[in-house]
């Protein structure tokens, strides 16, 4: 069986998108994001199309693409669309497997599941996406708290944002997870600066290990 990760963050909007693209280009990967919420603009898969320089039919289709960007509970009821966790299983790929959840952990899918009971049911080892920025140390704790909780496997954090040292260390210490590296702000955000700036700030050995 191939390398599968799922990304997911401390919330939405911090760049799980952006790192997931990065790192199954580097990965030479596959990359899936099952649930859509929002789909004017690019999607999430589209930038990862755009983003990732992988060869055509890397980005596997979504199950479940919904209009509103919104929770995807919310945005699934009022395309009057049922999330089924059963339709939600994990593809098998001959290469390795990037998931990005939509949102942070707790996120619902419908009025019973949420995002973190369905990476429970997967078992597969996750990365979590944290900003440097303040205000992250309570965050990045408490989705640790809520892995842990559940006996999901944390690969480690990734970091998004310019260098915070002791906001990082800090995090480090008191979630007892290993920093796998960061992502600094990009700017220009390209094919090219961002497979730069995943080699530079990553060491990926320590990914497949989980803890
Ligand atoms: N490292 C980065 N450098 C520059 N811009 C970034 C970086 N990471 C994220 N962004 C920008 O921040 C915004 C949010 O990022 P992104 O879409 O990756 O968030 P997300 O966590 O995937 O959100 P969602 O919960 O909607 O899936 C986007 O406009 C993206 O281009
Ligand atoms: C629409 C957005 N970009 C994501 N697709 C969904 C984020 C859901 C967040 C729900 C919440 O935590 O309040
Ligand atoms: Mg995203």
């Amino acid at each position: 069986m191939t390398l599968r990760l799922v990304i997911t963050g401390t919330d939405t909007g911090i760049g799980k998108t952006v790192f997931s693209a990065g790192l199954a280009g580097l990965l030479d990967g596959f990359y899936w994001k099952p649930v859509q919420s929002g789909l004017d603009g690019e999607t999430d898969s589209e930038i990862v199309g755009r983003l990732a320089g992988l060869p055509m039919g890397r980005v596997l289709p979504e199950v479940y693409r919904l209009r509103k960007p919104l929770s995807p509970h919310r945005s699934a009821e009022i395309d009057g669309v049922s999330i089924e966790a059963a339709d939600l299983s994990v593809p098998c790929v001959p290469a390795p497997l990037i998931i990005e959840g939509a949102g942070g952990l707790m996120v619902p899918l419908n009025r019973r599941t949420s995002f973190i009971d369905i990476f429970a049911q997967w078992r597969l080892p996750v990365i979590l996406c944290a900003r440097t920025a303040l205000g992250t140390i309570n965050h990045t704790l408490l989705s640790i708290e809520a892995l842990r909780a559940r006996s999901i496997p944390l690969a480690g954090i990734a970091f998004i944002g310019d260098e915070m040292a002791d906001t990082q260390q800090t995090i480090v210490e008191f979630g007892g997870v290993p920093q796998l590296g960061r992502l600094p702000h990009l700017d220009p955000l390209t094919d090219k600066t961002l497979r730069d700036a995943m080699i530079a700030g990553f060491g990926f050995a320590s990914i497949a290990g989980g803890e």
